[in-house]
């Protein structure tokens, strides 16, 4: 007998037009973050150490936290060497392939210089400069994700980062996981460093003797390197984040004809990340969710990960909605990390999506394209994050600088209009920086 056919597993299914306010808002909140008061204060503690003791507290919380007595902290040439000749070709050349494709998409979704005459002689610009140094941080807690190497480390060499510093959790056996350093190698990744959790983050948040201080950190993690990113990036001495990216999460809406199978394929790819991952359901077809509730109890055991997918499943649900057209606001409302649209007409609900990480159009389009090489970034905000916080990209590793070139003409059009708002606003030394000028102007004219 399979170990997990004897596994309750469960997901909810509930009617959303039965649901009053606060059961509406409870079937659409997140798993706890363990404890959110104690996370904040051990993270803060283990933060405080790498700050105080540098390498030693790195080597000390290895040991403690993944259980490896490191010596370097950094991966040497020779194990860089050693995992591309471990690696089977195939895995190497998906690699490959991955990186290209994303390289395309990112590339040509970068943003570009603007240049604009806001009137005669009043020439802004926009001009595009690289953040300097940038640490990844690529998870391996659970399991190792090689693609993450390539979502982080493609938009920033495209980007021009001048270094480019990663951290991956260490194994047991002193080593990195072979395809993370791969992917890292492939992309064109400066230095990689043993080192995961939150320790990592502070690590790069505040350079140590082996690890140098980053301007910005990015990428996904548990709840203790996301806690830590916050913790970090609200210190000025810290490092900026990219956005809190935490557990995965996935919100489908199907319809009546929607192929069940596929609907709970898909709910599982996001409940087999971890114990803390959420997914959700919406659907106008009663027949529909009941098919995929059992369908997503049936796959689940049949998966290598299915305890930690059912943990998942315990804490999401399946929800009857009346239409499609509430199963958007109610997406809306959610803000989910990826959003599948199992429709006969996915394009006619694009416009009324208005808070998502990233979209998955049709039965065609799995999510897991995404997570992998169809070119678009995995790394997105979990958490109702997607309300106002977009995935990586270019533009995440750039900073967007403004410049304005203004001549004596130019000035004689603008002036009065600066004059007059400096007086409204009764900064005296704003307006006469315009019309001593001007009276200049007059006086040679
Ligand atoms: N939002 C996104 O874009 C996105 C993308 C990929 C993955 N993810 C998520 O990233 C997460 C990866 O988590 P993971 O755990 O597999 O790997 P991880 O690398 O984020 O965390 C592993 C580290 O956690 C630390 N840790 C473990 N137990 C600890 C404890 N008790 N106290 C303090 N630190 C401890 C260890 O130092 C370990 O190195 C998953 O939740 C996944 O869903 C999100
Ligand atoms: N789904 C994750 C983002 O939430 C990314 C990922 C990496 N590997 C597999 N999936
Ligand atoms: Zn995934």
């Amino acid at each position: 007998m399979n170990t997990l056919d004897s596994l309750d597993i469960d997901i909810r299914l509930q009617d959303w037009a039965r649901l009053d306010e606060r059961a509406r808002e409870a079937a659409l909140t997140r798993p706890a973050q363990s404890q959110a008061e104690a996370l904040k204060r051990d993270v803060a503690a283990l933060v405080a150490e790498v700050r105080q003791d540098g390498d030693a507290a790195l080597r000390r919380l290895t040991a403690r936290l993944d259980r490896c007595q490191l010596d370097a902290l950094e991966v040497p040439a020779e194990e860089f060497a050693a995992a591309e000749a471990a690696l089977a070709p195939e895995l190497k050349a998906a690699i490959e392939e991955a990186a290209a494709r994303i390289k395309l998409f990112h590339a040509a979704a970068a943003p570009l210089p603007v240049a604009v005459d806001t009137a005669a002689g009043v020439r802004v610009e926009r001009v595009l400069r690289p953040v300097q140094r940038v640490g990844l941080y690529v998870p391996a807690g659970s399991a190792p994700l090689p693609s993450t190497a390539l979502m982080l480390g493609v938009p920033a060499v495209l980007a021009g980062c001048r270094e480019i510093s990663l951290c991956s959790p260490v194994r047991a056996d002193g080593r990195c996981d072979e395809a993370v350093l791969y992917a890292a190698k492939v992309v064109g990744v400066h230095r990689v460093f043993k080192l995961g959790g939150a320790q990592a983050v502070a690590a790069m948040a505040y350079g140590t003797a082996s690890v140098p201080k980053c301007d910005k950190i990015f990428g996904p993690g548990n709840s203790w390197v996301t806690e830590a990113k916050l913790q970090v990036s609200a210190d000025p001495q810290g490092a900026a984040i990219d956005m809190p990216a935490g557990p995965s999460e996935v919100l489908v809406i199907a319809d009546a004809a929607a192929n069940p199978v596929f609907v709970a394929s898909d709910l599982l790819s996001q409940a087999e990340h971890g114990p803390d991952s959420q997914v959700i359901l919406l659907s106008p077809s009663s027949e529909l969710l009941q098919a995929v509730q059992a369908e997503t109890i049936r796959q689940c055991r049949e998966l290598p990960r299915g305890e930690v997918a059912a943990r998942a499943l315990s804490q999401s649900r399946l929800l009857k909605v009346e239409s499609l057209t509430q199963a958007i606001e109610v997406s809306n409302r959610y803000a989910p990390e990826h959003l599948i649209l199992q429709v006969a007409d996915p394009r006619a609900l694009l416009d009324g999506i208005e808070s998502a990480g990233s979209i998955f159009l049709g039965a065609w389009t799995p999510e897991s394209v995404g997570d992998y090489c169809s070119g678009s970034n995995h790394v997105l905000p979990t958490y109702g994050y997607a309300r106002s916080y977009s995935g990586v990209s270019v533009a995440s590793f750039q900073k967007q600088i403004t410049v304005q070139e203004v001549s004596a003409e130019g000035l004689r059009r603008i002036g009065p209009c600066t004059a007059l708002l400096a007086e409204a606003e009764q900064l005296e030394a704003h307006r006469r920086a315009v019309t001593l000028r001007l009276a200049t102007l007059e006086a040679g004219a």
